[in-house]
């Protein structure tokens, strides 16, 4: 492709990531790969050039943008080298007018960024949750050992996750196959806050692909019961493939029917030794993987999440034993989703408690604990243990 089919590319990206964002579809790198899927003669660096581009674009806009031209413009302005792919020759976009509106810039859109600073995040803190992530792995300790993957990968430890690497983006882990996973430091240290050991009772509530669920799974040495759930069928389907290739065999799922959620459970109420609930959430902490998720959000779904978010925290408190932890994580800095439920569930059940936690990473945030990308290089979360009277 030439640089201005390239940049004329990442327009018509844009125009798909935008209304997608307005209409609640697709993320931005589902699009770009169903994108290429039907254009292979773009190459492998066709393919990485358009998407920086789309990419950058996003994370110029605090605001939705008008068009992915419009998007796209702030970055020209910027890059000498892409506002001469402006040239109106064959696939390449037209010359750039005098004053053609270009998309506006800011981090985010005015309304969270109000949200935000009334939760404790400031501008500069702000600015954080759209930096470029870190690449992150946890090893998989059935299948491997950290120090062996780190003579073979490279790449820095991360303080307080002996089982954690933070590696050079781009690295290449095609061949890594169950040996280790992705994942943020930020999900590997709010794991921890399950204290998940060998031989427990565990649901993970909310467990989607089950991120978390294997990290669990290795914390408890492979040995116990964890039972993964969650209401999205094809979320869900993704998780026994990936504990198989881990070597994980403590894992069953069961996919749950929204609102009877209790009567497909039925087996387990007051059961577990933990209940994980990472909850649904607005995402405000994982934008730096996901910019464009800050022009989809409106108070709306905002609300909704909320609402979804004391429902999950009902149904996973049934489930814990007496004596047993409730852990409450959201990937938001909101205090809507993190501090505010755990003081709304702790007034509504006066009998639990909060339990102190001690996390490699984070600051006490109400009766919980918060990840800040800013302060603590991990993508935002909020996590806290919630204790069942005996
Ligand atoms: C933040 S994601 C979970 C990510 C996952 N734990 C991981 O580490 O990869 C939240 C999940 O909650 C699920 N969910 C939403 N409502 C639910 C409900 N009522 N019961 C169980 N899961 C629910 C969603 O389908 C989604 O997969």
């Amino acid at each position: 492709m030439t640089p201005g089919a390239r940049t004329q590319a990442a327009i018509e990206l844009l125009d798909a990531v935008i209304d997608a964002a307005r209409g609640g579809g697709a993320a931005a790198d589902t699009l770009i790969a169903r994108y290429f899927a039907t254009r292979r003669y773009a190459g492998s660096k066709d393919r990485r050039a358009v998407r920086d581009l789309v990419y950058a674009a996003i994370r110029r806009a605090g605001e939705v943008p008008a068009s992915g031209r419009a998007a796209m413009l702030p970055v020209a302005a910027e890059d000498a080298a892409v506002a001469a792919t402006f040239d109106g020759s064959t696939h390449a976009p037209a010359p750039i007018a005098a004053g053609e509106d270009a998309a506006t810039g800011g981090i985010m859109p005015a309304w969270l960024a109000e949200a935000l600073a009334a939760s404790g995040i400031d501008a500069d803190a702000q600015a954080a949750l759209i930096d470029r992530a870190p690449l992150d792995i946890r090893v998989n300790r059935l299948r491997n050992d950290p120090a062996a993957l780190a003579a073979r990968l490279g790449g820095t430890p991360i303080v307080g996750l002996p089982d954690a690497l933070r590696l050079p983006t781009g690295t290449n882990l095609d061949a890594l196959d169950g040996e280790a996973e992705v994942q943020d430091a930020g999900s590997q240290i709010v794991s921890l806050a399950v204290q998940a050991v060998p031989g427990q009772r565990i649901v993970d509530l909310c467990a989607g692909g089950g991120g978390k669920t294997l990290a669990l799974a290795a914390a408890m040495r492979n040995d116990g019961q964890i039972l993964a759930t969650d209401v999205d069928r094809g979320r869900l389907s993704r998780l026994m493939p990936r504990a198989e290739r881990a070597g994980v065999g403590i894992v069953a799922t069961r996919l749950l029917d929204p609102r009877r959620e209790l009567e497909a459970l039925a087996d387990w109420q007051g059961q577990a030794d933990a209940v994980l609930i990472d909850a649904p959430c607005s995402g405000t902490g994982t934008w730096r993987r996901n910019p464009e998720a800050r022009w989809r959000l409106t108070p709306a779904r905002l609300a909704a999440f909320t609402a979804q978010q004391r429902h999950v925290l009902d149904v996973g408190a049934a489930l814990v034993r007496p004596g047993g932890g409730l852990v409450y994580v959201t990937c938001s800095l909101l205090d809507v989703e993190g501090a505010d439920q755990v003081a709304a569930f702790l007034a509504a059940h006066p009998d639990w408690r909060a339990e102190p936690l001690d996390l490699p990473a984070g600051s006490p945030r109400g009766q919980g604990v918060r990840l800040d990308p800013a302060r603590d290089a991990t993508d935002g979360f909020f996590v806290a243990r919630l204790i069942r009277p005996c």
